[in-house]
């Protein structure tokens, strides 16, 4: 992105009103402009034709409306499709599409590269080498409903990166993609998976989005966690239980856990009934993902059966729980696969090491 430029795709109404007052323009033309680029999504000023042509030469001098490109689409059997997108400084993230009955999900990218260092992840390889702008977020959603023409209606936050390490721009991205003058997706239909950040996790619930919540725990006990994720040296299980309930209090709202089921780590039953355990009496689901595994990082997927029992002594204990039907195997299925193969993926010691 030119760095001059003001990233008027970032901006939100608020600020595009002061942006436009401060150019001499008129308050109002702030909703059409905003409309242009979040609703009818566009891609150049020339374009915006109910804007003066002098209006649109002074937005093209001073701001930049670039985002992500589509460079690499691979779809899969099931209609699940993969993009890499292109940021305008050359790096690259990745996107997921996926057609259900209910509506489109697309799955996003917060970060390029991530530093939290999950032992199983592909995103982490290679560390984080930044955060997204809120426009770079906006836009994967605006690239894919253009170049595809689905209307997308529901959004997860699960791509390369760690949402809440980019906490600003993540929650104005959510409440701009939910703003009524663009694309207003209801943030009841938007998810945020964290591999569990205490502080801002409850600081994210003092927002009061109305979002689910997704924790990626993975391990029913500390020191299993601690194997799969340098996160869980910083904060242990109970304090992100205990987050967990400050979240379902002042929300009323039900919370996911996610856990990759890796063969013979997290699998036992012995890891089931504490699992049990840890969330009696919160108000939860829990989604059990078969691991992808992916090369030169931790694990082997859980064998079919050891998913299913692990699932029905879970059920035989009230617990709510799916195993979480997977979409695109067929194509570069783990998250950050994609953008390694095009990078060459070269490891990086920039990562946590918690
Ligand atoms: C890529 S992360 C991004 C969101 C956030 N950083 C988090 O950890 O929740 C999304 C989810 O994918 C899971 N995941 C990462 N690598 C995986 C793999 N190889 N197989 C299955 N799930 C994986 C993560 O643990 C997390 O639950
Ligand atoms: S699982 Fe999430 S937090 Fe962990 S390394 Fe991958 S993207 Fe980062």
């Amino acid at each position: 992105m030119t760095e001059d430029k003001i990233d008027i795709k970032s901006l939100n109404f608020t600020e595009l009103q002061k942006l436009l007052e401060e150019m001499g323009e008129k308050k109002f033309r702030a909703k059409q402009l905003y409309e242009w680029i979040h609703k009818r999504l566009v891609l150049s000023f020339d374009e915006m034709t109910n804007l003066s042509k002098d209006m649109r030469k002074k937005l093209d001098e001073s701001c930049t409306i670039e985002g992500a490109r589509i460079i690499k689409k691979q779809v899969s059997s099931d209609g699940t499709a993969k993009f890499l997108m292109r940021l305008s400084d050359g790096n690259t993230v990745e996107s997921v599409l996926m057609k259900y009955k209910h509506g489109n999900s697309v799955c996003i990218s917060t970060q390029v590269g991530c530093r939290m260092g999950c032992r199983f992840c592909a995103s982490t390889v290679g560390g984080l080498i930044r955060s997204l702008k809120t426009s770079e977020m906006l836009d994967q959603i605006y690239e894919i409903q253009r170049t595809t023409g689905e209307r997308v209606s529901n959004i997860i936050l699960m791509g390369i990166g760690e949402p809440l390490d980019n906490y600003d721009n993540v929650v104005k991205f959510i409440r701009m993609i939910s703003d009524e003058n663009g694309l207003n997706i209801s943030q009841r239909n938007i998810t945020l998976s964290t591999c569990g950040l205490v502080d801002r996790l409850k600081k994210l619930v003092d927002e009061k989005l109305t979002i689910t919540i997704a924790i990626s725990l993975h391990a029913p006990n500390d020191e299993l966690r601690r194997e799969m994720m340098p996160i869980a040296n910083r904060y242990s299980i109970h304090e992100i239980i205990d987050a967990c309930r400050y979240y379902v209090d002042m929300t009323g709202r039900r919370i996911t856990f996610e856990y990759s089921m890796v063969e013979g780590k997290n699998d036992s039953r012995e890891c089931a009934m504490q699992l049990v355990e840890l969330v009696r009496g919160l108000n939860c689901h829990i989604n059990l993902i078969p691991l992808n595994p992916v090369e030169g990082r931790m694990g082997q997927r859980s064998k079919g059966a050891d998913i299913q029992n692990f699932k029905l002594l879970l059920e035989k204990n009230h617990t709510n729980v799916t195993i979480r039907r997977e979409m695109g195997r067929d194509i570069d299925a783990a998250c950050g696969q994609l953008r390694n193969k095009e990078r060459g993926g070269n490891d990086d010691e920039s990562i946590c090491k918690d």
